[in-house]
């Protein structure tokens, strides 16, 4: 039997898109290939109207802008800007039978004619489909386990949209922190039933990372690197997003917060050149955080000459023993007996 072309829809929120998000759709498509029955042709992302109202869901504008530049990377995933261009939210039933229609009306049609179809309804459609494809294609919901165990939040999900969802498309489910899906299938009558058409993907890499988490970290300018791409965070900094305009604080690089009476300026190991500052003047959030060398124009609350560049301590001192066995430290290379004389040997140090 000929392996099912499949293409994986990811519906939800994406604000903002995550490398897990990215992650799902790698996972999902080793799992099918490994199970030799699919042949994953495409993905699809296709974030949620602004009317879904989820907390802290930025407006579709910036979703779709932070998502292509999170694709720049795949071959394979695309956007599907469709459902944030209809007039309010659309039921995941929904947005799996419009693409999968468009699919249709495609294959359908003598030598998958194009000419009848709009440009931006077929934006989305996998390279390999366009360039030419016989079907069948089926369109899978392609979701992270906590996306299924939402399907017991009362009056949530319609039961006849639970059933065709999983009957006609079909469901994939990739494992997330505290979820157990397979407990979660048992424990459900349709869910049992359906099985046949849900496949379990473990994801064994683990990464507790989700938007929430990500929101909250830069609400607290903490870092985010390496859990969106760089070019989402630069994205969500320039445009002042998720609350990333009222940092009170900036570090560039040094951990510390403000400096409290008893902080002694610590010298470094090295020359600075650019000596970092704790700042406490929200006026200068609008610099780029992202490029590193901070230009601070204004520094409220520390005295510049407080900050010693002149000297080095740690820098490293030779250490020399002589005949006498008597270990001593070597200054700007004169030997210091004053105050260099060790009283044990240099290894003990
Ligand atoms: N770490 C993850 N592991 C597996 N699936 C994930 C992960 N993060 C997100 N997903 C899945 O991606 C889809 C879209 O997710 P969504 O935009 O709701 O992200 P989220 O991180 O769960 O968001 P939020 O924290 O805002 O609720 C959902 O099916 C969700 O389960
Ligand atoms: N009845 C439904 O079709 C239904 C209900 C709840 C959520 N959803 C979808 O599930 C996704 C959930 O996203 P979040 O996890 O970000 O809330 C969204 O795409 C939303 O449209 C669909």
């Amino acid at each position: 039997m000929q392996p099912t072309k499949v293409i994986l829809i990811a519906c939800g929120s994406f604000s903002p898109p995550t490398i897990m998000h990215l992650r799902m759709f790698e996972i999902a498509r080793d799992h099918l290939h490994r199970l030799g029955n699919h042949i994953v042709i495409g993905g699809l992302i296709s974030p949620v109207h602004d009317a879904y109202g989820k907390t802290d869901l930025v407006s579709s504008t910036h979703r779709l802008a932070m998502i292509k530049l999170s694709l720049q990377n795949s071959e394979w995933v695309k956007l599907s800007d469709w459902e944030c261009n209809q007039e309010t939210w659309t039921r995941t039933r929904q947005t799996l039978q419009y693409h999968q229609n468009k699919l249709n009306s495609i294959l359908n049609s003598s030598n998958n004619d194009f000419n009848n179809v709009n440009e931006d309804d077929y934006s989305w459609m996998p390279d390999s489909f366009r360039n030419g494809c016989n079907g069948p294609v089926q369109v899978k919901l392609l979701c992270g386990a906590d996306l299924l165990e939402s399907f017991a939040v009362p009056g949530l999900w319609a039961d006849e949209d639970i059933e065709t969802i999983i009957k006609h498309h079909g469901l994939v489910v990739v494992t997330r922190e505290n979820t157990n899906p397979l407990k979660f299938i048992y424990n459900s009558d349709v869910l049992t039933r359906l099985m046949a058409n849900i496949t379990i993907v473990t994801e064994w890499i683990t990464q507790d990372i989700s938007s929430t988490k990500i929101r909250r970290a830069l609400r607290r300018s903490e870092s985010v690197k390496y859990l969106l791409p760089d070019k989402v965070i630069d994205y969500i900094y320039k445009n002042s997003l998720y609350g990333t305009r009222g940092i009170k604080y900036l570090f560039a690089p040094t951990p510390f917060l403000t400096p409290s009476p008893s902080d002694v300026i610590m010298e470094s190991p090295s020359p600075r050149h650019n000596p970092c500052f704790s700042v406490c003047n929200s006026d200068i959030l609008s610099i780029p955080l992202l490029n590193t060398n901070l230009l601070i124009n204004r520094v409220d609350s520390i005295n510049k000459a407080n900050i010693n560049t002149a000297k080095h301590p740690g820098q490293a001192i030779k250490i020399i023993t002589e005949s006498s066995g008597e270990h001593k430290l070597l200054k700007d290379g004169k030997s210091d007996t004053k105050q260099g004389s060790l009283k044990r040997p240099a290894c003990l140090l």
